[in-house]
């Protein structure tokens, strides 16, 4: 039935791959408590990105990240949404001028997950088995810890990944235990690894919202909900990433961590074949947040060379 509404309190753009959904539906609930709205008055529009249509091929080859981000972006610009929730790991190194990354949700584990039925660990996996995964990183530090291992790349969301594991196409994946959490597949983890010798990728676990920064409306909507502890460690690991010019193609990875107003960083570039690694750790204060990322990332793509990522 035909019913007259009021506009939007508000309108998020958010892809359409169920764990988008989550952290759009997500925000939506922590605006609504935030600002006591009903729900309803928070609109989610779900757009479709490149990224969701070219399933076929690696992403490192066709584009990388901007492929889930650049329809809604676009839809920010056009005004047709006033703010776009994303995973902070998707989203690229340099945002477009006039939109900026402004809120974050709390970061859930940052974890990656090791899926496989036939060992607890990859460690314990069986000399020539197959691991199959999307990302460069996870393929650059599976070699690098198990260079007798091999790596294939398969894409798609989270269930189709499960299901080359369940099915027997590859021996195990490894996907962020965020997003197994956040689609109630925790119980899908055979195990996890520990941050130290598997380093996650910069802004794993973290919802990170963007809107036209002018848009001081929506800014100041968003800060009633935005954490600022997983913002400053994103802001260390994106200044990090930026210095290394990192994007899809490049095996990176970095999480920092606070305490009260301190804040640590770890970094890390690792060669495809995972033959060489180069790792860095930084210490100070969450104000000097991004000159630590920065920092970092200016000397490990010193130590890398410049044909460290030339190969790919
Ligand atoms: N690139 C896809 C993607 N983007 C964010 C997550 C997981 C959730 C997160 O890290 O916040 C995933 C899946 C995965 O890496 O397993």
């Amino acid at each position: 039935m035909a019913q007259s509404s009021s506009p939007p309190f508000v309108r998020i753009g958010t892809r359409g791959s169920p764990l988008a959904l989550w952290q759009a539906h997500e925000t939506q609930k922590r605006l609504a408590a935030a600002h006591g709205v009903p729900l309803e008055a928070i609109a989610i529009t779900v757009i479709k990105t490149s990224g969701d249509i070219i399933q076929d091929r690696p992403l490192a080859e066709v584009g990388g990240k901007g492929l889930f981000t650049k329809e809604i972006e676009q839809a920010l610009f056009d005004g047709a949404v006033d703010l776009a929730v994303h995973s902070s790991k998707d989203m690229e190194t340099n945002l477009p001028d006039g939109l900026a990354l402004v809120a974050c949700l709390p970061r859930e584990d940052v974890r990656d997950a090791f899926i496989c039925k036939k060992a607890k660990t990859l460690a314990a996996l069986p000399a020539g088995s197959v691991v199959g995964t999307a990302s460069l990183r996870r393929g650059a530090m599976v070699k690098r810890l198990r260079p007798d291992i091999e790596v294939v790349s398969i894409r798609g969301n989270v269930d189709t990944r499960l299901r080359k594991v369940e099915t027997g196409e590859v021996d195990a994946t490894l996907l962020a235990y965020a997003g197994l959490k956040r689609l109630g597949l925790a119980d899908k983890a055979t195990s996890l690894f520990d941050v130290a010798i598997f380093l996650p990728a910069v802004g794993q676990g973290a919802v990170g919202i963007e809107c036209r920064e002018a848009d001081t409306r929506t800014r100041d909507i968003l800060a009633a909900i935005d954490d600022g502890v997983t913002r400053t460690a994103l802001t260390a690991e994106r200044a990090f990433l930026r210095a290394l010019d990192g994007s899809c193609r490049t095996p990176i990875a970095g999480h920092a961590t606070v305490a009260g107003d301190r804040l640590s960083l770890r970094g890390l570039i690792v060669k495809t074949d995972g033959s060489i690694a180069h790792e860095t750790a930084r210490d100070g204060a969450c104000a000097e947040a991004e000159a630590l990322g920065a920092d970092a990332g200016r000397e490990l793509k010193e130590r890398g060379g410049p044909d460290f990522f030339a190969h790919l």
